[in-house]
């Protein structure tokens, strides 16, 4: 399967430990990369993966053209173990749950982990088969501002609470069992896309700008 159409010459080799920010990037921003960059040191990953989705099957509103948020990504992102993919699109998945099984079935020697931020974990239990994305790989959680009581409190962080390994164990994650889970604090970065779509920047409109350069 040609299964990245942006990256090209990038090989996951057996062993390698790699994480997987899923998301909608609507548009990308430094909280994205600042969350990458900790998640790469704090877990000890390989690489980071970068999933840019066709759109969060939990959102109604549709997201804005994926070609234009891998290219608003790629002009954002400039780092030899980030990844930028569009997987979900090549392989015509749309749950978490679905991609995580078929890129399990396309690396099975690689350790990958799941990626995502604390408000994500506080509604992980509203996905489609969540507890089977929890039962089948590591997940690492990196704090938001505002949202850490949230992940806390959560359903999943109760459900698995077993499984929660200390924030000082997170260099072991990615070749802890599933499942196994671990919430990172980190200097946080005030940023979502929600505002910054708000304030008038849009992937589109850095696609445009790029092109009238
Ligand atoms: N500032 C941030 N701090 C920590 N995690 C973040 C931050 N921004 C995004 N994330 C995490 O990155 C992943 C992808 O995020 P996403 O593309 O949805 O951006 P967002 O800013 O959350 O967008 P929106 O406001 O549209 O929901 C998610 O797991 C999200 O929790
Ligand atoms: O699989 C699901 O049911 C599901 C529900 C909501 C969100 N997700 C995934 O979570 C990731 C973050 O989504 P978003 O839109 O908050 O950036 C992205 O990869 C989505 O596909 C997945």
């Amino acid at each position: 399967m040609r299964w990245n159409a942006y990256e090209t010459g990038f090989r996951l080799t057996p062993g390698m430990r790699v994480g997987l920010l899923g998301g909608s990037f609507d548009p990308p921003h430094a909280g994205h990369l600042r969350i990458t960059l900790e998640a790469l040191r704090r877990f000890r990953l390989d690489r980071v993966i970068w999933l840019v989705s066709p759109g969060n099957p939990l959102k109604a509103r549709g997201p804005a053209p994926l070609d234009d948020r891998m290219l608003a990504a790629r002009a954002l992102v400039d780092h030899p173990r980030i990844i930028l993919s569009d997987f979900e699109r090549l392989a015509g998945t749309r749950y978490t749950a679905d991609t995580l099984a078929e890129l399990r079935r396309s690396f099975p020697a690689v350790n990958f982990v799941w990626l995502m931020g604390a408000d994500n974990l506080a509604q992980i239990h509203r996905w489609d088969h969540w507890r089977t994305i929890m039962d089948s790989m590591p997940v690492g959680v990196l704090a938001r501002p505002g949202l850490r009581m949230a992940a806390r409190a959560s359903v999943a962080a109760g459900v698995y609470r077993k499984a929660r390994l200390p924030g000082t164990a997170a260099g072991l994650l990615a070749r802890s069992p599933a499942p196994a889970w671990c919430l990172v604090n980190l200097p946080m970065v005030n940023l979502s896309s929600t505002e910054l779509r708000a304030a008038g920047h849009s992937a589109g409109a850095h696609v445009a700008k790029a092109r009238k350069k």
